[in-house]
């Protein structure tokens, strides 16, 4: 199957390069070309005027089933919204719930141009499912929590999710290990867990650092930030890690996670709407440390529109220095895109638009009124663009929403179950 985007303004995402007029010829899975006037034949030509095509946004942390509970449980603390509200609500949900709940996010994820995301969640088959029949690209995670006594079946299930599951669906999923956050893993579960991930080569993907809670109940319980407990427990000896916050991560902290292998999620609309704080975000960049960006799970950012993440995170930032300068345009950009695929560790596949990568591509529909005149894509882009800009959204060369319609899932269907499944889960609580 040949695939070729024609006569759009293509922005690669490659450091340093600038956006340029022109065609790409995806052939497979894969972009075969990128160029000035392709002459090829191919089975379906896009024609990108007035178009933008980047790469497809990446969502670092997500847990996708909690979009039934969007608008459920709203304005209270971290601890109080997720031990009154979302547990409760969670323990009503079938394995189909869960797949109807991923399968909502995953929609509204490629109606705004996200093509990729890390989830942490349970019944994680059934979001494998969802992901491989809807096309997207996942690195999936069975959370652990080992604070109650069936930690032991827990694991066995993260076992099991990574053993059938990782690399499969023409290599669009990929697995972590997921203990959930310090407060949650004593030191004995988690270093077993550290070791398996270190043993199978498999990352970790854990909740650091996100209120000054946390903060708190660390100190108690084992007189360290949380980022010194993971540390101390060996977390960034030899894994792979994806940190998901890192809100509350002092100068010490962050010195202590320069050097690591994977970064953090910064989700900065989640760390808003449940005052959490502000993340270091421009330290940590400049200590080296990757920093890409996440909408967290529905039930507590309310949207999964990667463009939003992207603004409040430059927004933050500016006024956190005090300096407008500071997390310029493509360099936020970059968090939603390159920096997000080195945090999946999925660059050398995603991330950038280059010959011989995956076609997980986007076009953006600038021919609107809040999107002229262009004197600088890449700030439109980061300041003026929406979710409802995408036009077409590509995962591994394959169309998932053309003109704004989904292709592999049924909008009216997948309407109907959600509203029946969230009112009977939420009734129960
Ligand atoms: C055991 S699966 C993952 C678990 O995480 C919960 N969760 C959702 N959002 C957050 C958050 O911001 N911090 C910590 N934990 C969160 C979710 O409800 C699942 O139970
Ligand atoms: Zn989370």
């Amino acid at each position: 199957m040949k695939t070729l985007i024609k006569d759009v303004t293509i922005l690669t995402m490659v450091p340093d390069a600038t956006p340029f007029q022109g065609d790409i010829l995806i052939e497979g899975s894969r972009i075969k070309q990128i160029g000035d006037q392709i002459q090829e034949s191919a089975d379906e030509v896009l024609y990108g005027n007035g178009m933008v095509a980047m790469p497809g946004l990446i969502n670092a942390h997500q847990h996708s089933p909690m979009s039934l509970l969007k608008g459920f449980s709203d304005d209270l603390k971290l601890m109080e919204w997720l031990e009154k509200k979302m547990l409760p609500a969670e323990a009503q949900m079938t394995p189909e719930d869960i797949y109807w709940g991923a399968k909502l996010s995953m929609a509204e994820m490629i109606k705004s141009g996200t093509t990729a995301f890390a989830d942490m969640y349970i019944h994680m088959s059934e979001i494998a499912s969802a992901v491989k029949e809807v096309g997207m690209r996942a690195s999936l995670t069975r959370g652990l929590v080992f604070m109650e006594d069936d930690g032991g079946k827990r694991l066995a299930e993260a076992m099991d999710l990574i053993e059938k599951w990782h690399g499969t669906a023409d290599g669009r999923i990929t697995t972590m290990f997921g203990p959930h956050a310090p407060y949650t893993c004593p030191p004995d579960p988690l270093k077993e867990v550290i070791q398996l991930a270190e043993n199978m080569a498999i990352p970790i993907h854990i909740h650091l650092a996100e209120t000054r809670e946390e903060m708190a109940k660390m100190a108690e319980r084992y007189h360290q930030t949380p980022t010194a407990y993971l540390v101390n427990q060996g977390l960034f000896d030899a894994c792979h890690v994806l940190l998901a916050h890192g809100v509350h991560v002092t100068q010490r902290d962050m010195e202590l996670l320069q050097g690591m292998r994977g970064g953090v999620s910064h989700n900065p609309v989640s760390n808003l709407k449940l005052a959490c704080g502000i993340a270091p975000v421009f330290e940590m960049m400049n200590l080296g440390i990757t920093v890409g960006l996440g909408t967290d799970g529905s039930g507590s950012a309310t949207t999964l529109d990667m463009f939003e993440e992207i603004k409040a995170a430059t927004w933050l930032q500016k006024l956190n220095q005090n300096d407008p300068s500071v997390l310029p345009a493509d360099q936020t950009l970059r968090m939603a895109t390159l920096e997000g695929a080195k945090l999946l560790r999925i660059e050398h596949q995603v991330g950038t638009l280059e010959v011989g990568k995956q076609a997980d591509i986007i076009l953006i529909d600038m021919n609107k009124p809040h999107l002229q005149p262009i004197h600088h894509i890449e700030a439109l882009l980061a300041y003026s663009v929406n979710g409802a800009d995408v036009h077409t959204t590509i995962v591994n060369g394959k169309i998932l929403m053309r003109n704004r319609v989904l292709v592999t899932i049924d909008e009216e269907e997948l309407i109907e179950q959600v509203k029946t499944r969230a009112k009977r889960i939420v009734a129960g609580v």
